[in-house]
């Protein structure tokens, strides 16, 4: 596999190769058939996202709406609605969905397809059991979900379908309504592009502040992403395939970054100053968001302990890729913006953080896509997917972003095990 012009860094061993592209000429063995359900006639659009609070009053609620049954330490609690309390107590999260939802609706409106939306939350109001009771309201009965979340993990995956099935109980549907789940989506072309746009403008922008800047060799290039309990992360892809030692959720992470690199030096050396373009920029996964007990582990390195060390390797400027957030919510802001940005402060580097797709055309029309595809049941291999772990199964497979410690509850849009 080409990967020309890719320096990853040593902390990131690949247990995989990333940054395939996968055309229809190409596709990995391991994509069969049961990647690809039937197509259904959908009749509504369930997008599912977190919540956040939008009051101070709000503020500890919803934190124990997040925390309930998770051991998340007190202490933990109080640091984090410190982060929203210094946002006058609002996450920006629920207004970005209304945003996405509008968005949704005109994509959905200019192709003429007529499918309402509906948006529930887990953690905070509108729930999801307000959602899909309105969407029953509505005489919907086959729904198909897009969570706010693209990659395997039980927070990213399994919760929300884990979610579907409390609401469908909770309101009486269970058996009238069935709800999918569109595949996990972080090597969909649509969510990829905004990253990919961004390191390449980031590098741009660095070497138009300081001409001498050598992009090779003093900038690093930070791919970051929420951290998981490690055991979480182990299970986090299907019971019968291997994603190396750390799971599917690192793998698809790693993958993805690693096209986005590969794609951004392209578009440079192809651009109008493809003369001084580099041809190789140094870049790994890091992490952040790390909760939990510190006897527990977690996903590392942490973005800061990694932006500590960089001066000491000759880096002079970082570029933060939040390649595992669909949009600019909380820890966005609060970790990068804020103490990611502090570290590199402190560290005397130049700092840039690149966008989130947030409601950049080409995700909203990628989610619509995705939809489509589900529905029309589009053959895997004329499915649009930039790594060569997709595209992802339509339909959770057995073991399937497993809760190391909270084991399974019932789930919809998956094979149980
Ligand atoms: C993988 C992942 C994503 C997906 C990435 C994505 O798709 O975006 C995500 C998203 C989010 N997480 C969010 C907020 C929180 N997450 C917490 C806690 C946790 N997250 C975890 C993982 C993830 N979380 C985990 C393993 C925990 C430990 C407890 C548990 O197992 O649940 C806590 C409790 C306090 C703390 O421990 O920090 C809060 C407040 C918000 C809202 C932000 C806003 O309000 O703007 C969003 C979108
Ligand atoms: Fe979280």
């Amino acid at each position: 596999m080409a990967s020309r012009g890719i320096k990853p860094a040593p902390a990131t061993s690949a247990p995989l190769e990333p940054g395939a592209l996968v055309s229809a000429a190409s596709v990995p063995a391991q994509l069969g058939p049961e990647h690809v359900e039937e197509p259904v006639a959908y009749d509504g659009i369930l997008l599912a996202s977190f919540g956040g609070p939008e009051s101070q009053d709000d503020v500890i609620p919803f934190l124990r709406n997040v925390t309930r049954g998770r051991g998340i330490p007190d202490e933990r609690l109080e640091e984090v609605a410190v982060h929203y309390r210094s946002h006058g107590g609002v996450s920006p999260i629920n207004e970005q969905n209304r945003e996405l939802k509008r968005a949704l609706e005109e994509e959905l409106e200019r192709r003429g397809i007529d499918l309402p939306v509906f948006w529930g939350n887990r953690n905070w109001e509108p729930y999801m059991n307000d959602a899909v009771r309105e969407a029953g309201e509505a005489g919907c009965r086959t729904l198909i979900a897009i969570a706010t979340s693209a990659y395997s993990s039980f927070s990213s995956c399994r919760q929300y379908r884990e979610d579907f099935a409390d609401a469908l109980e909770d309101t009486g549907l269970q058996g009238v309504m069935t709800i999918d789940k569109v595949r996990q989506f972080f090597d969909h072309p649509g969510f990829v592009r905004p990253f990919i746009d961004g390191v390449r403008d980031a590098l741009l922008e660095l070497r138009a502040e300081d001409p001498t800047l050598d992009l090779e060799n003093e900038v690093e290039v930070l791919f970051t992403t929420h951290s998981v309990p490690t055991a979480d992360a182990v299970r986090s892809g299907p019971d019968d395939r291997d994603y190396g030692d750390d799971g599917a959720y690192f793998a698809q992470h790693l993958a993805v970054s690693s096209v986005v690199v590969e794609l951004a030096l392209a578009e440079l050396g192809a651009g109008p100053e493809s003369a001084s373009a580099p041809a190789s920029v140094n870049w790994q996964l890091v992490f952040q968001s790390r909760s939990g007990p510190p006897s527990q582990p977690w996903l590392e390195p942490d973005i800061n302990d990694v932006i500590e060390g960089l001066p000491a390797l000759g880096r002079k400027a970082v570029v933060v890729v939040p390649v595992g957030f669909v949009s600019d919510h909380m820890e966005v802001l609060w970790d990068l913006d804020n103490e990611a940005k502090e570290s590199t402060a402190e560290a005397g580097l130049a700092f840039r953080r690149t966008a989130t797709p947030g409601v950049h055309r080409d995700y909203v029309a990628g989610l619509v896509d995705l939809v489509l595809e589900r529905r029309d049941g589009v053959p895997a291999t004329q499915r649009p997917a930039l790594t060569s772990l997709g595209p992802w199964f339509d339909v959770c497979r057995p073991g399937c972003c497993a809760n190391a410690r909270l084991g399974f509850k019932p789930a919809v849009a998956g094979l149980e095990p």
